[in-house]
């Protein structure tokens, strides 16, 4: 028996753990003109990604959700109104960002009130700049499933950040009651290449997700499926890379690879990730998905230019 195996009947087996192997995209937040949160178009957003094939869930309240930017009110109507527009046909996963522990897991508790299954859990952001004791981050798990019930998605943040979680962390969050799933943004690929295969071989049953949206193909041969914002916008060439990933397929990997380029270069590697939130909303309005792409504050507007660089990038993609 590997250290990491609780005993049996302390390990949930959730009769029907979420199936997130395939694409898992976290949807942009829609806002009307004057910056209200859109309900009926976020309900035609989600109607729209779940159509399309491999997507296995939506991950709302995350980063490109602007989850954070959402009142409390907002973010529990925008779940109660993912979860009326999917009417059961995949879950709905709430990013859970609040601070403290027990902020966090009563977030949590709203969230499954209000008919999330999963979480997509947020280290606590302090730990961005002072870093997080030892057996911290495993507690916050402990608590938000203990709370809410909520299979839980681990969310590793990157190496160069003071939240990332060393291995040992890693495995022992992993080992915990209700976590199925993790969400994998080490950009280390020594990290990458060396903690992914102990995850794997210590549990078999976690399923690994990539997020490294400005990089997919480099960790595409090893997941189980992505947990990407990019889904938003290129879910059909996305589901085509996991499976192409999953074939062993380079070459097919590559191709749409090179083909998503133009996109990857004007969405992700054109600022800061932040920035990409607000270039994701623009290629979803040059699909003609959203009508308006306003963001909220800290985010901030894109010049015309790189609004028509954005749209010129789609049309090279072939996706417009
Ligand atoms: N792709 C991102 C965005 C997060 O939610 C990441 O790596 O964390």
């Amino acid at each position: 028996m590997s250290l990491y195996d609780p005993a049996p009947n302390k390990r949930p087996a959730p009769a029907n753990v979420i199936d997130l192997r395939g694409l898992n995209p976290a949807p942009v937040t829609v806002f009307d003109s004057e910056g209200k949160v859109d309900w009926a178009a976020n309900a035609d957003l989600a109607k729209w990604l779940a159509g399309k094939e491999g997507v296995k869930s939506l991950v709302i309240l995350g980063h490109a959700g602007e989850g954070t930017f959402l009142t409390t009110e907002e973010q529990v109507r925008l779940i109660e109104v993912y979860v009326e527009a999917l009417d059961g046909n995949i879950p709905v996963i709430a990013g859970i960002t609040g601070e403290g522990t027990e902020v966090a897991a009563k977030e949590a508790k709203r969230a499954a009130d209000a008919g999330a299954i999963g979480a997509l859990v947020y280290p606590s952001h302090g730990w961005l700049r002072f870093g997080y004791q030892d057996g911290a981050p495993q507690d916050r798990y402990k608590a938000i499933y203990e709370e809410s019930g909520l299979q839980c998605i681990l969310f590793q943040y990157p190496d160069a950040t003071k939240a990332t979680y060393n291995l040992k962390t890693q495995l022992e969050i992993a080992a915990q009651p209700g976590v199925v799933a993790t969400k994998n943004g080490v950009r280390n690929m020594k990290r990458w290449d060396t903690e992914i295969p102990v995850l794997r071989k210590e549990f078999p049953d976690l399923q690994i997700l990539t997020c490294h949206d400005e990089y997919l193909l480099h960790t595409m041969f090893d997941v189980d499926g992505a947990l990407v914002g990019y889904g938003n916008i290129a879910p059909e060439l996305l589901f085509a890379l996991i499976q192409a990933g999953k074939a062993k397929d380079y070459a097919k990997a590559r191709a749409i690879h090179d083909q998503l380029l133009p996109v990857t270069k004007n969405v992700y590697h054109r600022g800061s990730h932040m920035e990409g939130t607000v270039a994701l909303k623009i290629a979803l309005r040059a699909r003609g998905v959203l009508k308006d792409a306003t963001v909220r504050s800290p985010l901030i507007d894109l010049s015309s230019q790189a609004e028509q660089e954005i749209e010129a990038a789609m049309k090279e993609a072939g996706i417009v």
